[in-house]
């Protein structure tokens, strides 16, 4: 998959500029605050329909414009589509090749990030590792998104009626109608989690085995708030969710929360039977971290038959030499990359013919050199 070309006009910083990026390594180059990661923020937005770090979708409008636009010409195996956002502060339109889609149509877009902030997903909450599970993870099913908004919509209802319910403006027996919709969609999710995982974390240990020269073991586990046995169906998790939720409905209510489902599950990493989390050295977590964004890369291949576009924000030169290389050996002439940095260290010369450099400055982007 590639991005032939990207035109913003008023994202971010960017007032009106045309990035016809290289096919294999494009290296954003730029002093502090000049608009590197509003370029792979707004590649992000592209394919996924929101930011990474906009807390509300108005944020990635620039300041002095009312409205966004981001075009894009996209290469995916032999089909070339055209995709078009707009967005202003209420809402924002999805149009693939001059018709108007929605945003499930994406999810057959492949992105892997890798930013700054994915140390959590180590170190940080279950629910740094739940939004890696659902947005990372996830999309490696073209299902998942799809049952994952749907969930997120019935848990926000279900919640609010059981405040209703505590305050006896609704009775329990309107509860019936969310529970069926929140195990259905509840167990889907965990179904594909636990799919999905069976693939990837395999793909996983074996990267981290070639990252660390065997000398690391790491084992990743889905921790689910249900009991559940290896091997189920996705009908035998829609009962083991029910007879479990029903088990709990009082305290439920008492709480006004949901307590049982996807949204309470997380996933335990360990490094040679040690838990990363907790004991784990930052440059340990930083490698688990590149060991699934590398996995993920593998993966999209092996189910989709292409590689995603990968996107290295401001974390290439926190990783050692070592690390560097291997990332850059994996990705050459496979998948297109983007990666932003103040300095580009040498790198350059490892990439002879395979790339580009960009000088970014107060919004303007322009071609540095051929690499
Ligand atoms: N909506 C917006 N409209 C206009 N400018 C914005 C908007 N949002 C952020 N900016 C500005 O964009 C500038 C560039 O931000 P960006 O995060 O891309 O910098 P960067 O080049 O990645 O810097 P660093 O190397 O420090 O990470 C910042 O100075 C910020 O104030």
């Amino acid at each position: 998959m590639q991005i032939g070309s990207i035109s913003l006009n008023n994202f971010r910083n960017y007032k009106n500029v045309c990035f016809t990026p290289h096919q294999g390594i494009n290296i954003i180059t730029g002093a502090n605050a000049q608009g590197k990661t509003n370029l792979i923020e707004s590649i992000y937005f592209c394919l996924r329909g929101r930011s990474f770090r906009a807390e509300k979708d108005r944020d990635i409008i620039n300041w002095q414009g009312e409205n966004t636009s981001i075009n894009a010409e996209v290469k995916v195996l032999t089909r070339n589509l055209a995709i078009q956002w707009l967005a202003n502060a209420k809402n924002k339109k999805l149009k693939i090749n001059g018709n108007d889609s929605p945003r499930s149509d994406l999810d057959y877009f492949g992105v892997v990030l890798f930013c700054p902030e994915d140390m959590y997903l180590v170190k940080g909450s279950p629910q740094e590792r739940r939004r890696f599970l659902d947005y990372e993870v996830g999309p490696l099913n073209p299902h998942y998104s799809q049952a994952w908004r749907k969930y997120a919509k019935v848990l926000s209802q279900r919640n609010s009626l059981l405040k209703e319910i505590r305050d006896r403006r609704s009775s329990q027996d309107m509860l019936e109608l969310w529970d069926q919709q929140l195990f259905k969609y509840g167990a889907k999710i965990i179904y594909l989690r636990l799919q999905i995982l069976t693939k990837l974390i395999p793909i996983a240990r074996n990267i981290h085995q070639g990252i660390t020269s065997g000398s690391e073991e790491l084992q990743a586990k889905y921790l689910s708030s249900l009991v559940l046995e290896p091997g189920l169906k996705e009908e035998q998790i829609y009962q083991i969710f029910a007879s479990a939720s029903k088990k709990i409905r009082s305290t439920e209510i008492n709480r006004c929360q949901t307590i049982l489902g996807p949204h309470r599950d997380d996933l335990s990493l360990s490094i040679n039977g040690i838990e990363a989390k907790t004991f784990g050295s930052q440059g340990q977590q930083r490698s688990v971290t590149l060991s699934l964004k590398l996995s993920q890369l593998e993966l999209w291949f092996k189910e989709f038959g292409y590689y995603p576009i990968l996107l290295l924000d401001d974390v290439l030169f926190e990783l050692d030499q070592k690390r560097q290389t291997m990332l850059l050996e994996r990705v050459q002439n496979k998948v297109q990359t983007f990666i932003t940095t103040c300095f580009t260290g040498g790198i350059e010369e490892f990439y002879k013919g395979a790339g580009a450099i960009w000088q970014v400055s107060s919004g303007n982007l322009t071609l540095k050199e051929e690499i």
